[in-house]
């Protein structure tokens, strides 16, 4: 098998001796061993990437990473490509979903355009644009190993800035109408599994929309001849620029012993490239929710990864994450408040 050698900053290995402190210690608490589950996981898992016993991850961050697509002028999404500019200024007002969700999980949100169609960055968004929108990948590559490359490293940095903040704890996500096409591409070329088992209705496209969308998929497959052994070559053939941000994104967060918290479909797919260029990305990455869009479900497989809540969601914007980060505060305040049986005069049971 080939490895590809990542050509970014290494990755530090997570700490197994905190961890199995911390597995101990919540064996110890006043509960029958593993009874709580994906909390215990978490805690567990966070120790390890921490290096604390009982991880602090109080300080949050939403990352939007946003782009448009050439792809969406093949009449595959539901909605306008205008929307994508639109979504950023709201973004920024603080009024999409994404938004609601991070209050309510006192996070903060940070919107990157990585290369909207938009010609002014509005105020409050992280200028990184790389170029305005993709190419058509039904025609051309959507975009260079360049400049997928320079987007890449835009999240890697943005990440090391967040990491300089204090950040502990790193929700990725999107926007850019057209790209549960281009996620679903790279779902396809990465597992080997059939666009139309893959393919699903992102913004809400009907039937024939649905045909028209798995046949673009199958023919950019064999049009651009990707293979799962060349991931950047992957990404920049029928990604997006918003996807390549996403893979700088968790490659950083990976760098910074930070947790990152995946979203849907597009953040998942982002993940697993980012997993295929440095497998030690993997032990950062925590998955968040099961999105309706079928590819989601074989994504997360290839990552060998459960999601903590299956809410029927399908949008996008890391919604799906922020929800899921309340569950992280419970996990940790489970490690550090509850009593041990030693508390109560008993025996531990190991
Ligand atoms: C108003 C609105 C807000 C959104 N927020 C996220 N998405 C989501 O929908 C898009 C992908 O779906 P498709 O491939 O069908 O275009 C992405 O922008 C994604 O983040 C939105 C879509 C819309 C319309
Ligand atoms: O699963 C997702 O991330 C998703 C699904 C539909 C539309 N946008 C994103």
């Amino acid at each position: 098998m080939q490895h590809t050698r990542s050509p970014f900053r290494p990755i530090p290995d997570i700490c197994k001796e905190v961890q199995e402190e911390t597995r101990k210690h919540m064996n110890q608490l006043t509960k029958p061993t593993g009874s709580l589950g994906c909390l215990e996981e978490l805690v567990i898992r966070l120790a390890g990437i921490t290096g604390e016993k009982i991880p602090d991850v109080s300080r949050k961050a939403v990352v939007v990473m946003c782009g448009d697509h050439g792809v969406a002028r093949e009449g595959v999404s539901a909605y306008p490509q205008e929307v994508t500019g639109l979504m950023i200024h709201n973004f920024v007002r603080g009024g999409a979903a994404v938004n609601v969700l991070a209050r309510q999980a006192n996070a903060e949100v940070h919107v990157v355009d990585v290369g909207s169609l938009l010609a002014e960055v509005p105020e409050g968004v992280i200028n990184r644009k790389v170029r305005l929108g993709t190419d058509n990948f039904a025609e051309r590559p959507a975009m260079s190993e360049e400049e997928a490359t320079e987007a890449i490293r835009a999240g890697i940095e943005i990440v090391g800035q967040l990491r300089q903040k204090g950040v502990q704890l790193l929700a990725v996500g999107e926007m850019g109408i057209g790209n549960t096409t281009a996620g679903t591409a790279i779902a396809a070329a990465l597992t080997g599994q059939p666009a139309a088992a893959l393919t699903g209705t992102g913004t809400g496209i009907r039937q024939e929309g649905l045909q028209r969308k798995i046949r673009v998929i199958e023919q950019a497959l064999e049009k651009h001849r990707l293979s799962a052994e060349r991931p950047l070559d992957v990404l920049s053939k029928v990604g997006g620029l918003e996807i390549a941000g996403m893979v700088g994104c968790f490659i950083g967060a990976a760098q910074e012993r930070i947790p990152a918290v995946m979203d849907g479909l597009i953040s998942t797919a982002a993940a697993l490239i980012a997993v295929k260029l440095d497998p030690k990305v993997l032990p950062y990455l925590f998955a968040s929710h099961l999105s309706v869009e079928p590819g989601h479900r074989v994504l997360l497989d290839a990552l060998g990864l459960e999601p903590l809540l299956h809410a029927r969601m399908r949008l996008g914007e890391a919604s799906g994450a922020a929800l899921s980060f309340p569950i992280f505060d419970a996990a940790v305040a489970i490690a550090r408040e509850m009593a041990t049986f030693a508390d109560l005069g008993l025996p531990d049971p190991e």
